[in-house]
């Protein structure tokens, strides 16, 4: 019988020349950078731009990603263009027209969708956004809240058990190196995000904590 393939592992949030490498040595596929100023993983665009590049210069393989909160079109190129990344995140109430322009304005790199997730009837969003390249389902984040992800809270992982998609996701959410093998079993996740699951304090990773998530996600 053919073995399922390895989920896919993307590390959110980096801020340090050290993230950057702890997440290559790990052998996760995408690493992320939050470029908004509310959260405790913002990153300048001058940082952002040092990071990429650090990373580029170790491993010719590791993918980047930007992630924006309701960027203008213009805004999402300008920044995706200008710190050298190759995936732009959208975790906002973008519209598939923001993400129709961008692809207009930058053709190479895939564009992804964060979509809030807590009912199955959540998971219909996905067709409102035909231009998306890949979807990333996270957890609806509290009331009131001033960020809309990155508060490690979990949504219930059967909803996706039986869905189908003409596109790519992640799962995120909560997901921790203690609870991630059985959200991919459960789930039946292809590729899994992570940011606060692997901090030692808010904003700050830990070395240790991304390598056992990065193990435990493809055991
Ligand atoms: O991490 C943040 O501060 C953040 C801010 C604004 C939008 C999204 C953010 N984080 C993303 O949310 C998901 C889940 O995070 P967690 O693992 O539950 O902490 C992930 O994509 C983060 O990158």
């Amino acid at each position: 019988m053919k073995k399922p393939a390895l989920p896919h592992i993307k590390i959110c949030g980096l801020r340090t020349e050290d993230d950057v490498s702890h997440v290559i040595e790990a052998g996760a596929r995408w690493m992320g950078f939050v470029h908004f100023e509310k959260s405790p993983r913002h990153v300048s665009l001058e940082e952002a731009e040092q990071l990429i590049a650090h990373a580029k210069s170790q491993s010719p393989h590791v993918e980047t990603v930007v992630l924006l909160v309701n960027p203008t079109a213009e805004d999402a190129v300008k920044i995706a263009d200008q710190i050298g990344v190759d995936h732009i995140q959208l975790h906002g109430q973008e519209t598939n027209d923001t993400i129709r322009a961008i692809r207009a304005k930058r053709p190479t790199g895939e564009i992804w969708k964060a979509l809030p997730i807590s009912t199955q009837d959540d998971l219909k969003q996905t067709s409102d956004f035909p231009a998306a390249d890949r979807f990333l389902f996270d957890a609806k984040p509290p009331k009131d809240a001033d960020r809309p992800g990155g508060w490690g809270h979990s949504f219930d992982w059967t909803l996706l058990a039986d869905f189908k998609s003409d596109r790519p996701w992640l799962l995120a959410g909560g997901l921790t190196p203690e609870n991630v093998a059985e959200a991919v079993r459960i789930s039946g996740a292809q590729a899994v995000d992570v940011s606060s699951g692997v901090e030692k304090e808010k904003g700050v990773k830990d070395a240790d904590l991304i390598s056992t998530f990065v193990s435990n996600a493809q055991s």
